[in-house]
C-alpha cells in the first residue's frame, strides 16, 4: 500500500486465530500428531477461508488446528511471543488480542475442549503462558500488547470462570472481556454471560462483545464488527452519539458472510463516511490467510480510505483501547508524533 502510514494499533483479533502456519506443523511433528499435511502451502490450504462463507464455517477452520496446540505449554507460550513479532513486523505498535482460555486448557475445564484426554493444564495456567510470551515479545519487538479473554456463546458455564481470570490479572496484562462463537447461538441474555459481564462492570474490567445488541444487555464499551446495526438506523444513531467503538475487520466480514462480498457497498463506507469512532483489525489472519496491510489496503482500493482517514481510525483506536488512562495518552503521544501532528518530544 502506497501512503504515509505506517504506525497501526489492532484491537480485534484472535490469538488462535492468528498463529503461524509452520509453528502448527512444528508441534504436531514434536507431538507425534498425524495432520495429513506436510507443508505450509498444504497446511495453509486446509485451514484457510477463500470463499464467502457462513460464520460458522469460518469457526470450524479452527477445528483443524486447535487440537495441535492445545495443552501444551510450550507451543501456547510460542504462539504468544510469535504473535506479538507478527503484529511488531506489521508495524502494530499496540494491540489488544483475544482468546479464550479454556480452549487451549486440557484441565479444570468441562468438557475438556478438541476430544483431548485430561491433562494438567488449566485455563489459569494457560492464562499465565499467554501472558509470558506477549511480555517477553514485547521486550524483544519494542511494542506494547493487551489481551482480552473470550467467553465463548455456546459455553455460558466457562463465563464466570473466565471474569474471575480477568480479575486476577486484571494488573497483569489483562484488560478486557469478549464474547465470542457463533452469532446465530442468539445468547446475550443467557444470565451467566450476563451475570459474567455485570461482574466485569462491577469490578472496572473493560468489555466488548461481538455483536451490537449487547449493547445494553452486557453494558459493552465496545462492539466487535457490529455492520449490522446499520439495519437498525435508531440503534445507529444512537450508538453514534454514545461515541461507540465498532471493531471493524474488513476481509472477516467478507469472508464469514457477515458482509456482502462486494467492497465497494461495504457497511464500512457509512461508518466512514459518518466519521464514526471504529478501528480496522484482522480477526483471524490464520483462517483467512491474511495481514493487516490487506484489511488496509482494501479499504484504501474499495472504501475510499484516504491517509488521513486512516490516522483518525488509529488515534480513534489508541482512545477506544482499554488502557489505563496515563498509557493511552503516553500511546497518543506516539501516534501524533508518528503522523508528523506534532513534533517529537525525543530531543
Ligand atoms: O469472527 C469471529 N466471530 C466470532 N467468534 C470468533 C471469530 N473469530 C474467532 N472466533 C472464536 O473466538 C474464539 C476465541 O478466540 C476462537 O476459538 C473462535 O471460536
Amino acid at each position: 500500500r502506497s501512503g504515509h502510514v505506517t504506525r497501526y494499533i489492532e484491537l480485534h483479533v484472535h490469538l488462535d486465530g492468528a498463529i503461524r502456519v509452520q509453528t502448527i506443523l512444528d508441534v504436531a511433528k514434536r507431538r507425534g500428531i498425524d495432520l495429513r499435511a506436510h507443508t505450509v502451502e498444504e497446511m495453509t490450504r486446509r485451514i484457510a477461508l477463500e470463499e464467502p462463507a457462513t460464520l460458522t464455517v469460518f469457526l470450524d477452520k479452527f477445528n483443524q488446528y486447535m487440537h495441535v496446540v492445545a495443552g501444551d505449554r510450550e507451543a501456547i507460550k510460542r504462539i504468544a511471543y510469535e504473535f506479538v513479532e507478527n503484529e511488531a513486523k506489521e508495524g502494530v505498535i499496540y494491540v489488544e488480542v483475544r482468546y479464550c482460555p479454556h480452549l487451549l486448557a486440557n484441565s479444570g475445564v468441562e468438557p475438556i475442549p478438541w476430544n483431548h484426554d485430561e491433562g494438567d493444564l488449566s485455563p489459569d495456567e494457560v492464562v499465565r503462558l499467554v501472558n509470558q510470551g506477549l511480555r517477553e515479545g514485547e521486550r524483544a519487538f519494542s511494542i506494547k500488547a493487551r489481551s482480552i479473554l473470550c467467553c465463548m456463546r455456546h459455553m455460558p458455564s466457562w463465563s464466570m470462570e473466565i471474569v474471575e481470570l480477568c480479575k486476577k490479572y486484571q494488573h497483569d496484562g489483562v484488560v478486557g472481556i469478549d464474547l465470542a462463537g457463533d452469532e446465530s447461538l442468539n445468547c446475550e441474555a443467557n444470565p451467566d454471560h450476563r451475570r459474567a459481564y455485570e461482574e466485569a462492570e462491577r469490578c472496572g474490567i473493560h468489555r466488548t462483545v461481538h455483536a451490537g445488541e449487547a449493547v445494553e444487555v452486557l453494558k459493552a464499551e465496545r462492539i466487535g464488527h457490529g455492520y449490522r446495526t446499520l439495519e437498525d438506523q435508531n440503534l445507529y444513531r444512537k450508538l453514534l452519539k454514545l461515541n461507540m467503538h465498532f471493531e471493524m475487520c474488513p476481509l472477516s466480514s467478507k469472508l464469514t458472510g457477515a458482509c456482502h462480498p462486494d467492497f465497494t457497498k461495504h457497511p464500512i463506507i457509512t461508518f466512514k463516511n459518518d466519521k464514526a469512532n471504529y478501528s480496522l483489525n484482522t480477526d483471524d489472519p490464520l483462517v483467512l490467510n491474511s495481514t493487516l496491510q490487506h484489511d488496509y489496503s482494501i479499504a484504501q482500493k474499495y472504501m475510499g480510505f484516504t491517509e488521513e482517514e486512516f490516522k483518525r481510525v488509529n488515534i480513534c483506536s489508541a482512545q477506544s483501547s482499554f488502557l489505563p488512562e496515563k498509557e493511552k495518552q503516553e500511546l497518543l503521544l506516539k501516534l501524533y508524533e508518528a503522523y508528523g501532528m506534532i513534533q517529537s518530544t525525543a530531543f
